[in-house]
């Protein structure tokens, strides 16, 4: 079985690793770059959605892998408040594609204003915490849970739901569901 995820980013491929290793321990994991076809900061969950299904969409055009995954993030305001959210896909080789969403949490006013004035979530967090690519470590869930959830984490309870809904849909494909 070959698995493919649309990234070069550690926190995302180490969640799917961590995933697929746990559900799919024979199979291959091959992750590659490959367009999200949005904005490099998507402002919206529909727009953050559409990153991650063009992503799977796109990996598994590149790939032809049995199972395809896309994560992205992005930001939504909600009653003033900005959130990062974060969502994944997972593209089948029939062309199916099922999407879902992880967590969403609130980011401090400050970090807003940047964002709101056009500037990207990873290259603002670097110069908050003075860390390098914190993206591809604990993210900017890891700084503002005090460290309680990380990136990888975060991405792993979304290749978790999608990898549970491949199977439920597998193993339900006669029913009338
Ligand atoms: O290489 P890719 O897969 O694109 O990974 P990325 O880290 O750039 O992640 P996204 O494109 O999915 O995220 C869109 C933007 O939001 C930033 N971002 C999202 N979540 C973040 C987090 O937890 N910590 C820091 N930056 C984050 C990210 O760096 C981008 O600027
Ligand atoms: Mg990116």
């Amino acid at each position: 079985m070959k698995i493919a995820v649309g990234t070069e980013n550690k926190a995302k491929v180490g969640a799917v690793q961590a995933i697929v290793s746990k559900y799919f321990p024979d199979a291959q994991l091959e992750n590659l770059e490959v367009a999200s076809d949005v904005s490099v900061q998507p402002f919206s969950n529909e727009e953050t959605r559409q990153g991650a299904v063009n992503r799977a969409r796109n990996t598994l055009l590149k790939t032809n892998a049995d199972l395809a995954f896309g994560l992205e993030g992005g930001v939504d305001e909600i009653g003033g408040v900005m959130y990062c959210c974060n969502w994944g896909a997972v593209a089948m080789k029939d062309g199916t594609v099922i999407s879902s969403s992880g967590a969403q949490f609130a980011l401090p006013e400050v970090i807003a204003q940047e964002l709101r004035m056009g500037k990207e979530l990873g290259p603002v967090m670097d110069v908050y915490t003075d860390i390098e690519n914190i993206r591809h470590h604990q993210g900017a869930i890891g700084i503002f849970t005090n460290d309680l959830i990380d990136r990888k984490q975060m991405f792993e309870h979304i290749v978790t739901i999608l990898i549970g809904q491949v199977l439920f849909k597998l193993n339900n494909q006669q029913s009338s569901l």
